[in-house]
């Protein structure tokens, strides 16, 4: 029996929008491990295709089966069954994540346009920050659901509590399980009672100021690599933290994980996308769940969707302050 070769078999496929340091990281991730054919969008002539033949030619290799295309061109992107926003700027030294909101919110906001535009049934994953204001406007600009857009955050944050708690317990990675919700940024909401070492509290093996010394490192994470690079971001566990969630979507591999989830009354809290615990698989966001939480880590968790809603405020009317000079 032969089979005619014309008939083509289609692969999932992935499209990334920007192709600076996250987001081809992500395409090496993903094709390496095998999980789909990547799409690396991009604004500067050359860098996407650059990228995207390099890491072809690892395929002598790496061995696996999947194709990377690099293009600046969004007719490129079609069909894409997920959409990567990484378009955007890093942060340096003594730069805050929100003071990148006006420029990034411009950059998102047309990316996302122009890639959902040609794949209108995609999920969307935002990495570009500041993370939580700028997952609101893309799911805005979007038309999608809700539950088909999210924001990358809580994983790479839960990533590294647990990194700082396997170095201090000298304890394999393996063994320990953290939950960072909230916002990704300052009011981040590490929570040490859901954190645990093969099902022990963290507060049975460690005092608690050393817990709030490891929260602390926790919540500058982010800072700690800028300033000792100098020139940009932390990309290779982002990427991960990218990947991990693809993997839950693409391979049906239902996880609960901490996402940057649009709320409507959960925690009561509305209208806003905030890091919480969420059911992720093959559709999206399947569900949130709501941990019962103390007075403390609820009122911590409010203060970070406030300060998220009035950055979100400030944006759209700056956008708005925009759009009607150029009327
Ligand atoms: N949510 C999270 O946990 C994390 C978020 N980030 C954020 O992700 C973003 C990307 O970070 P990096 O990859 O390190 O930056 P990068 O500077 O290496 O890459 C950004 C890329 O976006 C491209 N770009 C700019 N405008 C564009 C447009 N209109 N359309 C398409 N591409 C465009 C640039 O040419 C560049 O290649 C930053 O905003 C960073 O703060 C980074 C790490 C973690
Ligand atoms: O800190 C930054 O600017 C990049 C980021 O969000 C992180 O690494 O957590």
């Amino acid at each position: 029996m032969t089979i005619d070769a014309a008939i083509t078999c289609s692969s999932p496929r992935v499209a990334i929008i920007g192709a600076g340091n996250v987001g081809s990281t992500l395409a090496q991730r993903i094709i390496e491990k095998n999980l789909a054919d990547v799409v690396l969008l991009d604004v500067v002539a050359g860098r996407p295709q650059g990228i995207a033949l390099d890491l072809l030619e690892a395929r002598g290799i790496e061995h696996h089966d999947r194709q990377i295309v690099g293009t600046l061109d969004y007719a490129d992107t079609a069909h894409a069954n997920i959409v990567v926003i990484t378009a955007g700027l890093p942060r340096r030294p003594g730069i805050s994540r929100d003071d990148l909101a006006q420029t990034n919110a411009q950059i998102v906001m047309e990316a996302t346009q122009r890639a959902i535009a040609y794949s209108p049934n995609a999920i969307l994953i935002v990495v570009t920050n500041p993370l939580d204001v700028m997952t609101y406007l893309a799911w805005q600009v979007s038309g999608l659901p809700a539950h088909r857009v999210m924001g990358m955050a809580g994983v790479l944050d839960s990533a590294r509590f647990q990194t700082f708690i396997a170095l201090e317990l000298g304890l394999s990675i393996t063994d320990i399980h953290a939950m960072v919700l909230g916002s990704h940024g300052d009011l981040m909401v590490p929570l040490p009672r859901y954190t645990t070492v093969r099902g022990i509290p963290i507060s049975d093996l460690l005092e608690p100021a050393v817990i709030e010394r490891l929260v602390e490192r926790t919540r500058n994470g982010g800072a700690e690599i800028v300033n000792l690079m100098q020139t940009g971001g932390a990309y290779y566990a982002p990427a991960a933290s990218v990947c991990q969630m693809i993997e839950a979507i693409l391979l049906n591999r239902p996880r609960l994980l901490p996402i940057a989830a649009y709320l409507e009354g959960e925690y009561g809290l509305q209208d806003v996308f905030l890091g919480v615990p969420c059911r992720l698989g093959c559709h999206g966001v399947a569900q949130i769940l709501e941990l019962d939480l103390q007075a403390g880590e609820l009122a911590a968790l409010q203060g970070a969707a406030q300060a998220v809603r009035e950055q979100l405020d400030r944006v759209q009317a700056m956008l708005a302050a925009l759009a009607s000079t150029r009327r």
